[in-house]
């Protein structure tokens, strides 16, 4: 079927799915300032609110743990604090609504929302849960957004069993699945490492035992030997990023083969310093044109500065990704996500209605 351009733009604006962004990188700059006053937090430069957003975005392309410094200055807004944990969750589904989206899956890490000084415990952690879930049912119920969560263990830190028993606990009350991604800090130099075994492998497999859904950062800032190791050894049915994956070919032919799902985010990918801009095809277009199962998302837009129109522009119109391949984009991640199969079926549907396909358009 031909599609044309202006038609599947405003389809595409007004109906998109999102797997990969992080509930913590999602904070409004204003809500980061206000709730910095009330707690007397230090505010990085003079103090003022746009020496705040300066911090905040990133600007230039460094190194991951770079792109990560922000969450230094917006977590301890947070952490410990279950009314503005519940309010960021809010806030979020309005942003989503404002940009298109019909669903997301929202990541976070409960360990790091605990107080600073508060042991991890299951009751603390369930408390944070809870908030986020109040924050979420408020805001799907007055955005018409549907909004489901994916909890973070982060490397290093060894928590990955307490959250699959949070990811059990709350199974039915929006927790899909499981995620391993960066602390802000200590993240090592070359790439988010994917430990070959110890507490986390142990974690996704039970994960996995148990039905629950799995997803691991890899092949971002890190190598394609990352993102084997995610598929492999985590059971990851998605993989965050994953942009390196092109650098071993027989890694990305077993990924397709597999159908394994990436989780691409355009403006994180160039500020992580993961994909240059001077890189000729970015690996998003080489997944499009392999047919590849990809999906585009903000990741961080605390950090990017972008909401998801921001994504969708850069590799539309700096990448030279089609609009079919964006409507395509948005079919994979309705067929990817972690949602029950009647409940994925429902929304796969929705989404070929909005944009006006049926069964036999082979898209
Ligand atoms: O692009 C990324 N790569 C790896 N880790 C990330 C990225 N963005 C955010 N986080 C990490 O995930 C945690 C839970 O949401 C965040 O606190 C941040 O440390």
């Amino acid at each position: 079927m031909f599609l044309s351009s202006n038609r599947v733009t405003n389809k595409i604006l007004q109906s998109r799915v999102e797997l990969h962004v992080h509930l913590d990188g999602s904070l409004r700059h204003e809500t980061i300032w206000e709730l910095s006053k009330e707690k007397g937090l230090h505010l990085p430069g003079n103090g003022t609110f746009q020496d705040l957003q300066e911090a905040m975005v990133i600007r230039r392309p460094k190194d991951l743990g770079h792109f990560l410094e922000p969450f230094l200055i917006s977590t301890p807004c947070i952490a410990g604090d279950l009314s503005a944990i519940e309010r960021i969750a809010y806030e979020f589904c309005e942003d989503k609504a404002k940009t298109g989206v019909l669903y997301v899956e929202a990541r976070y890490s409960p360990h790091s929302l605990l107080a600073k000084d508060c042991p991890s415990d299951i009751e603390a952690l369930s408390e944070v849960v809870r908030a986020v879930n109040r924050g979420h049912a408020r805001g799907e119920a007055a955005f018409h957004v549907k909004v489901k969560s994916i909890l973070c263990t982060l490397v290093g830190t060894n928590t990955g069993l307490e959250v699959v028993q949070l990811c059990e606990n709350f199974k039915n009350e929006g927790v899909l699945g499981i995620d391993m991604a960066s602390p802000p800090k200590s993240v090592p130099k070359e790439f988010v490492e994917v430990p070959d075994k110890g507490i986390e492998v142990d974690a996704f497999q039970k994960a996995a035992k148990l039905g629950i859904h799995r997803t691991v950062h890899a092949g971002e800032t890190g190598s394609a030997e990352m993102v084997k190791r995610a598929i492999e050894i985590y059971d990851a049915e998605r993989i965050g990023h994953g942009y390196h994956i092109l650098e071993d070919n027989a890694v990305y032919q077993m990924a397709l083969q597999r159908g394994i799902h990436l989780e691409n985010c355009p403006w994180s990918s160039y500020l992580t310093g993961s994909v240059p801009l001077s890189t000729p095809k970015h690996p998003v277009v080489q997944f499009a044109e392999d047919r590849a199962n990809f999906s585009i998302s903000t990741d961080d837009p605390m950090v990017t500065g972008q909401q998801l129109q921001g994504d969708y522009e850069l590799v539309n119109n700096y990448w030279g990704l089609t609009e079919a391949d964006l409507l395509r984009a948005n079919l994979n991640a309705a067929r990817s996500c972690f949602l029950p199969q009647a409940e994925k079926k429902e929304l796969l549907s929705q989404l070929k209605s909005i944009y006006g396909l049926d069964e036999t358009d082979g898209i």
